[in-house]
């Protein structure tokens, strides 16, 4: 089974305006709220692709009813911890004369030591060997950055998939526990790490990942493509020019692709295209939306891939 931790979910409320101009006041085109939060999307698009997952992670109790609608409707399957206070919402400002987008990620609730327990005894009760887990998004706070590094240390024991995929302090510790598998953009990179902006630099990066003991990197970079880097090679991709939506979610349809692909035992190549072609499509639908499978399906046969190294 897929399960994916998103110790801190959100609402995403995406506003559509033809240019922000600050300090001033701004009417919006449209907006549009979707539940969001990392895993919370991995879940999503795990669904888009014809795939199960179960949604594990906190979720603040005040405004749960329409969270938990919304996941019930899609017909993803979920074991949250409710803890006091709202789960977030964040800002998407999309303007849409200049094609910038700007995220406004809220802190979110705060969870307690007795919440964390919870967490850890829930994940103990699922995992079994061969499982496939995915942790990623950020910290709330009460959370200690060490988080994702104890919960990877536990997992890898239990002989269970992990798939990181977070920045900041919270990688750099998650790294040291060895996860199977990381998905850091160019800037989460650069949070914890010195590079180059070439693409040969970045791909040094990636196989400097896999020397500490990582057995797949898959490094996103928006515009410019993708690396997928293993023991033995590196595959580059190239972007796919599209019309450009929203690009909340895109990181994230990437690693329901791989969690997918890995359950499935796919190759590496056919993991990568499908991963691609999933975070393509998800940045021509509007706000925080899944991409759609006949989507994904004719980008599978036009995303370019090529050997690196
Ligand atoms: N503007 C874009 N044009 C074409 N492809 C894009 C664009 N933005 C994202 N992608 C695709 O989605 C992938 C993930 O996007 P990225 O922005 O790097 O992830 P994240 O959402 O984690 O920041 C990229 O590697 C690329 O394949
Ligand atoms: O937990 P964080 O780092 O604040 O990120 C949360 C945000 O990231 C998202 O999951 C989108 O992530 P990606 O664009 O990296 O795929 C949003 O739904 C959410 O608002």
């Amino acid at each position: 089974m897929i399960y994916t931790v998103t110790l801190n979910p959100a609402f995403d409320m995406t506003v559509y305006l033809d240019q922000l101009v600050k300090g001033d006041v701004n009417r919006s085109i449209k907006s549009l709220i979707d539940i969001g939060g990392k895993g919370i999307n991995v879940s999503k698009v795990i669904k888009s692709l014809g795939g199960e997952s179960i949604v594990l992670g906190f979720l603040g109790q005040e405004n749960r009813g329409n969270f938990i609608k919304q996941l019930d409707r899609l017909e993803i399957k979920h074991d949250f911890i409710y803890v006091e206070g709202e789960t977030r919402t964040n800002i998407k400002l999309v303007e849409n004369k200049f094609g910038i987008f700007t995220d406004i990620n809220q802190k979110g609730f705060g969870i307690t030591i007795e919440d964390i327990d919870k967490l850890f005894e829930k994940i103990k009760y699922y995992a079994r060997q061969g499982d496939i887990f995915v942790l990623s998004g950020s910290l709330p706070e009460g959370a200690d950055n060490n988080i994702y590094f104890e919960l990877i240390k536990l997992l890898k024991d239990i002989g269970a998939i992990t798939i990181l995929d977070a920045d900041g302090e919270a990688l750099k510790n998650g790294l040291l526990a060895k996860p199977d598998i990381v998905k850091p953009n160019i800037n989460e990179l650069r949070m914890i790490m010195d590079f180059k902006d070439d693409l040969n630099s970045i791909a040094s990066v990636g196989k400097k990942l896999i020397s500490q003991g990582i057995e797949k990197a898959v490094i996103s970079m928006g515009d410019n493509g993708a690396f997928y880097v293993t023991r033995d090679k590196i595959l580059y991709a190239y972007p796919e020019r599209v019309e450009v939506k929203s690009t909340v979610g895109a990181g994230d349809a990437m690693v329901a692709s791989i969690a997918f692909g890995e359950s499935k035992n796919m190759e590496d190549e056919e993991v990568f295209r499908l991963a691609v072609s999933s975070a393509t499509a998800s940045i021509i639908e509007e706000g925080t939306k899944s991409p759609k499978l006949e989507n994904i399906n004719k980008l599978m046969k036009k995303i370019k891939i090529e050997r690196w190294m």
